[in-house]
């Protein structure tokens, strides 16, 4: 079940744009097939941060804990399809108790996709997914319910993508 609320200064995204901001599953799936290769992922950051108010507040944390320190598993990307430049940047957070048993593999993903390890057994997950227009692109911040651990991914479609052969 997705919910999805457009929320930008300059109206709405380019039409051709809307598939890939709603699509459900799997980014890196529809990506790799736009692009006809495996999607190469470059890491920008990758380690333990404390989480902003808006942060919390976008994973969904109420009340008091809003008010106390929260550490997260960070980890900020660049996708490449069949380009020299990025088509996507992306920032995935994992709180601390999303990050237990199986899922400690998350931290330890080096360049595979996290699609890859999200999506692996279900083709879709229930999420929430909010929309805006941001000074580096069109991004779509999908909060995931992956078995019970909340994780947040925000993914912006760069330049590049949209010149790209759509
Ligand atoms: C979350 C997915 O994985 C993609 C891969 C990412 C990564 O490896 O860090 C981040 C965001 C996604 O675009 C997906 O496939 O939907």
């Amino acid at each position: 079940m997705t919910s999805n609320s457009f929320s930008s200064t300059s109206g709405l995204p380019p039409t051709e744009l809307i598939p890939w901001l709603n699509a459900e599953g799997s980014l890196t799936a529809i990506l790799e097939e736009k692009a006809g290769q495996p999607l190469r992922v470059k890491r920008s950051f990758e380690g333990y941060r404390s989480l902003t108010l808006g942060q919390k507040k976008q994973l969904g944390v109420r009340g008091m804990m809003l008010n106390r320190p929260m550490l997260a598993w960070v980890r900020e990307v660049q996708l490449y399809g069949n380009d020299e430049i990025p088509w996507v940047q992306a920032q995935s957070i994992f709180p601390l108790n999303s990050l237990k048993g199986q899922s400690r593999r998350l931290q330890h993903l080096k360049n595979t996709p996290i699609g890859y390890v999200l999506f692996k057994r279900r083709r879709t997950l229930p999420n929430e997914r909010f929309i805006s227009h941001t000074s580096d692109g069109w991004q779509r911040q999908t909060r995931y319910d992956w078995y019970g651990r909340t994780l947040m991914i925000s993914e912006t479609f760069l330049p590049a993508f949209l010149t790209s052969d759509l």
